[in-house]
């Protein structure tokens, strides 16, 4: 359908000032591979520096609150990330829906919130262990797609990101078809949602995506790209998720 791969890093609770140089090396790395975009999501501290240093990249922050303004201690809004340089969010990881006890409601709100703004937005579902073994990890991850699904979504600014949970930060990925399975499913739910639209929306897999793992995940029908944590942090292990997605076209 054409849709440009996507690969972004999520670098959590992770980076300092320090970091700084692995912002520009892989925006360099970006430069290289314009088939496709990159981007990453860092602490809201560094969304400034980082802007000023992504080469090819794109900045982005990883949550925003569901309103513009107000008393909500410690929170920032969709127009505080963009103001100092963001342009997508991360909405509803799953370690946020645990930590944060998000609701699907909450997530997309603020969905809706970043879209307000012009950010656009990568919004997660996924499936815990037990789901997954109880069999029943599509409907859980449809259900929760479909309830955290924001109003007025379209592929030029929604993109989904299919996170196991169980896979996240564990070195496990599920297999090749388990991936298929369910990446085929959301395309399916996305276009009873919205129509002919969900065929360009754009879905990322995530959980322990990394150089060797990248090519085939990235060669699957229904995967556009990837949401990486922990190999996104330098450029020397991101990089070659980069290019695995560029090689996959
Ligand atoms: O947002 C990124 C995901 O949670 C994946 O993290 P990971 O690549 O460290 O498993």
């Amino acid at each position: 359908m054409g849709r440009r791969k996507l690969v972004v890093g999520n670098w959590k609770m992770n980076g300092l000032r320090a970091h700084l140089p692995q912002v520009a090396a892989i925006g360099a790395e970006a430069n290289t591979h314009a088939s496709v975009e990159v981007g990453l999501c860092v602490p809201a501290t560094l969304i400034l520096s980082a802007s000023e240093a992504r080469g090819g990249a794109f900045i982005g922050g990883q949550d925003c609150h569901a309103q513009d303004s107000g008393a909500h201690t410690g929170c920032l809004s969709a127009a505080m990330l963009k103001e100092v340089g963001a342009t997508w969010v991360i909405v509803g990881h799953s370690e946020r829906r645990a930590d944060q006890h998000e609701t699907d409601a909450d997530v997309a709100a603020k969905a809706c919130a970043a879209r307000a703004q012009g950010l656009k937005v990568i919004l997660c579902v996924g499936e815990s262990l037990d789901t997954r073994d109880a069999g029943a990890a599509l409907p859980f991850v449809l259900s929760q797609l479909s309830a955290s699904l924001p109003q007025a979504a379209a592929a030029d600014w929604l993109s989904i990101a299919y996170e196991p949970v169980w896979c996240i930060g564990t070195g496990r990925i599920p297999t090749m078809d388990q991936i298929s399975e369910m990446h085929g499913a959301i395309r399916a739910a996305l276009v009873d949602a919205i129509g002919a639209d969900g065929a360009h929306m754009r879905i990322l897999y995530g959980g322990s995506v990394n150089a060797a793992n990248a090519a085939d995940v990235f060669a699957l029908a229904d995967v556009d790209g990837g949401l990486v944590g922990g190999a996104s942090l330098k450029a020397e292990s991101f990089g070659p998720i980069i290019a695995a997605a560029a090689a996959a076209g």
